[in-house]
């Protein structure tokens, strides 16, 4: 099934054009890297999916069903410092925040939204923080109760803005290890990153774009290292080509 359907995708800010014409669909299971230059426009196309930045036109549906009526089915990661650390919250709480959207503004969290809580934390190996404020996070723990954040929509969709930048080894895999369990289940995950070589190796599919999609596919079908010297101006005979097994 289709999971996410972005058609002709257009973005205009501050009068210039940012996003051109993005096509984009993911399937349910699909583990995706949206990959390209810093400015080619991955986190505004992120943020214009969710509504959080205006489209010019195009149409984003999830599940057959355009994303206004459907939004809390989709769960989104923004970077890690765009969230309001010094609020005085707890863990558990900042997760139940993410339901809001299931939950309503006026009703009362009920046992099926702490179950969510639990099941998130949970998968997060967060659970024995539950209790402890937000602002007395490392990184790594900040980042991990992000993702519950939104996994506690228990979405069909996940959306993750450079989720592994600022991250120590264990926690990168614990997340990569994490994302890919999700798409096994059947949700369809867009992560952006700036790890080239991760992306390669961890996801079933990237999307190369700078403010359009220029290739999309499995990182086999993307061997042709003229597209990623022109896409990312990597230079030729750069060891980064051979590392990403494209020379
Ligand atoms: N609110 C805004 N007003 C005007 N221009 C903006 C705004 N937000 C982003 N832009 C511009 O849109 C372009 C794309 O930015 P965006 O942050 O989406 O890129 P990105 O691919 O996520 O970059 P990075 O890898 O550096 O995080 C950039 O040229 C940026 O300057």
């Amino acid at each position: 099934m289709t999971a996410l359907s972005v058609r002709g995708l257009n973005v205009v800010l501050g009068g210039r054009p940012v996003l051109h014409d993005v096509d984009l669909t993911l399937e349910a299971g699909d583990f995706m890297g949206l990959i390209g230059p810093n400015g080619a426009g991955k986190t505004t196309l992120l943020r214009s999916v969710l509504g959080l930045v205006r489209r010019s036109s195009g149409t984003v549906e999830v599940e057959g069903a355009p994303i206004a009526k459907v939004r809390q089915r989709v769960g989104y990661v923004p970077q890690r410092h765009e969230f309001a650390w010094d609020f005085p919250i707890n863990v558990a709480d900042t997760v139940l925040s993410g339901r809001v959207r299931r939950i309503g503004w006026v009703r009362r969290a009920g046992v099926a939204d702490y179950r969510a809580v639990n099941e998130a934390l949970e998968r997060v190996g967060m659970t024995d923080l539950r209790h402890r404020a937000v602002g007395q996070l490392s990184g790594g723990q900040r980042q991990r109760v992000l993702v519950a954040r939104a996994l506690a929509l228990r979405p069909s969709v996940l959306l993750l803005d450079e989720p592994f930048t600022g991250l120590d080894v264990p926690t990168q895999e614990l997340l990569t290890d994490l994302f890919t369990e999700l798409s096994g289940e059947g949700r369809a995950v867009l992560m952006t990153t700036h790890d080239l070589a991760a992306a390669m190796h961890t996801c079933g599919r990237l999307c190369l774009v700078n403010r359009t999609v220029l290739a999309t596919g499995p990182p086999e079908k993307l061997r042709d290292a003229e597209l990623w010297r022109a896409a990312f101006g990597i230079r030729p005979g750069s060891p980064l080509l051979a590392a990403l097994g494209v020379a």
